[in-house]
Formats: C-alpha cells, sequence, structure tokens
C-alpha cells in the first residue's frame, strides 16, 4: 500500500479555507466559510456588493488575521502569516486599481515586479558579476515569455500608461506572473474595460490558467466569470450560499434570490443586471 497517497486524501488541493470567519466591530463580515481549491482550477468568488467578497482575499493574502478558522496551503497552515511571507509561499494578488509605474516601458514594469527575488543580488549586482549578469538575462527572457503569454510582446518596449486600458490591465497581470506565483488572485479585473476588452479577459485567465497557474477569479462581470470558471463560490453577509459548475451557479434559487435582494440603490450592480436578465429571459 502506498502509505504517502493514503495521508493525503485531499491529493491536488492546493488552497483550504476551513471555517474562516472574521467581525469588524459588531458586523460578522465573514462567517465559517470554507472551500478548496485544486492546483489547475479557475475559481469564481462571487456575491452581490458588500458580500465579503474583498475581506475573504484579504484573509488569504495575509493583510487581515481571521478570528475562526484556518487557511492551508499545500497542507501547511499559513493563517495569520505576513502578507510578505504569503506573496513569497506563492500566492499573489493583481488590484483593481491600475498602479503602473509612470514612463516606464512595458518590459521594465512587468520587471519591476521581480524586486522581491532580486533583493538577494542586488549587492552583487554593484559589482556587476557573471552571476548578476547572467540572472538579469533570464528575467528578462521570462518576463518576455509572460508578455508573449499575455499578447504584449510587441508593445514590450512602449510605455506602458500609454497603452489603451485593456493593455494597461494586462500589465498589471503580467507584473504579478513574472514572480512565478502558484496562484494568482484577480480583484475584478473586467472593472472598466469595454465589452470587447472582456471579452479578451476571458482568452487571458485561460492562458494564465494553461501556464499553469491556479485563479482565484473575484468578478462581478458575468461574462467573464460564467464563460472561465470551472468551479464557483458564492458568497452572501459573510456565508457560503452556494457551490458549483456555472451551469448550477446560475439556475440556484438561492443565488438569484441573494442578487434580486438587494436595494434599489444597488440597480447598477452589472451582476444584478445579468440575473435580472437571466430572470426574465
Ligand atoms: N476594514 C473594515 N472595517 C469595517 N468594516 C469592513 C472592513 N472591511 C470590510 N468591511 C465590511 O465588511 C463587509 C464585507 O465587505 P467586503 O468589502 O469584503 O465586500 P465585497 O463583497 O468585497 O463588496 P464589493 O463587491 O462591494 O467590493 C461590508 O459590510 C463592509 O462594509
Amino acid at each position: 500500500m502506498n502509505t504517502a497517497v493514503s495521508q493525503q486524501p485531499d491529493a491536488g488541493v492546493l488552497l483550504e479555507l476551513d471555517g474562516i470567519g472574521i467581525s469588524f466591530g459588531g458586523l460578522r463580515a465573514v462567517d465559517d466559510l470554507s472551500f478548496k481549491i485544486r492546483r489547475g482550477e479557475i475559481v469564481g468568488l462571487i456575491g452581490p456588493n458588500g458580500a465579503g467578497k474583498t475581506t475573504v482575499f484579504n484573509m488569504i493574502t495575509g493583510v487581515y488575521r481571521p478570528t475562526d478558522g484556518r487557511i492551508r496551503w499545500h497542507g501547511r497552515d499559513i493563517t495569520g502569516l505576513a502578507p510578505h511571507r504569503i506573496a513569497e509561499a506563492g500566492i499573489r494578488r493583481t488590484f483593481q486599481t491600475i498602479r503602473l509605474f509612470q514612463d516606464m516601458t512595458v518590459l521594465e514594469n512587468v520587471i519591476a515586479g521581480q524586486h522581491l527575488k532580486m533583493r538577494q543580488s542586488w549587492w552583487q549586482g554593484l559589482l556587476n558579476t557573471p552571476a548578476q549578469r547572467r540572472e538579469e538575462r533570464e528575467l528578462v527572457e521570462h518576463a518576455m515569455e509572460v508578455l508573449q503569454k499575455l499578447d504584449l510582446a510587441d508593445v514590450a518596449h512602449e510605455i506602458a500608461t500609454s497603452l489603451p486600458y485593456g493593455a494597461q490591465r494586462r500589465v498589471e497581470m503580467a507584473r504579478t506572473l513574472v514572480a512565478k506565483p502558484e496562484l494568482i488572485i484577480l480583484d475584478e479585473p473586467a472593472a472598466g474595460l469595454n465589452e470587447q476588452e472582456s471579452a479578451g479577459l476571458n482568452d487571458t485567465i485561460r492562458a494564465i490558467r494553461d501556464a499553469g497557474i491556479t485563479v482565484i477569479l473575484v468578478e462581478h462581470d458575468m461574462s467573464v466569470v460564467m464563460n472561465v470558471t470551472d468551479n464557483i463560490v458564492v458568497i452572501n453577509f459573510g456565508k457560503k450560499i452556494a457551490e458549483g459548475k456555472p451551469a448550477e451557479i446560475r439556475s440556484n434559487p438561492l443565488v438569484i434570490e441573494a442578487y434580486l435582494g438587494q436595494d434599489d440603490e444597488e440597480e447598477d450592480d452589472p451582476l444584478l443586471n445579468a440575473v435580472h436578465d437571466q430572470v426574465n429571459a
């Protein structure tokens, strides 16, 4: 009998949230939330405005420490580790707001994302040793590979902030990917994209997964979520209300109710509008 295998019934699970919870004052922002993410999956984390999505990935990335439950990465407890330790362990995130360096090319912006890894060789850099030069060459080669995958190789030497909005978002993703994460959390990557750019985002997310990186997608744009995810976790008021394949989630009464139950002032929420469209179709 292979004991190594029998001791790991959940082989393939990369990240496990086990009953995590957190309160802000009297507000229970996330409560007893559990789900698992397997290597190579694209998992959507969705829910109405204020449901707790941002709080969940702030706990995963170490910004907030859960007051209850455990977070496991490769089976190892990482609950409460500092954000830089979690990043070094292989979990990285993108930001909703574009934070590119002005006056720097796409390639320079992407290489700047490598500072965590380059810190070791900074002193060697002053001496310009062969090892340093080789590391720099490898870094540029790797950055160009990432740019190729994200369809940015042709604009590698253009000023990043001069590119169309959708391309700038891809540069943001490339900066995160060049650090070779095992898991990337995409924070509303479709925000601000036009319809065509949003359709292109589906390809970008699949390209990330095809490069061997597991993806958590926090997104309001249903056309992206329903098209690219393997599995969706839906939360409302901090609790998981549904989990399953896109087709199951689309027709889940609890999910529809959660979105329809929102205040009128949230009518502009594109996810809510998409649910309305489905219900009215
Ligand atoms: N630092 C904080 N202090 C107090 N309350 C907070 C804090 N962060 C989040 N909250 C509250 O926790 C709840 C969940 O917020 P969160 O931002 O995680 O929701 P969300 O699903 O990401 O919402 P959205 O889709 O609007 O971004 C909300 O009621 C929010 O007001």
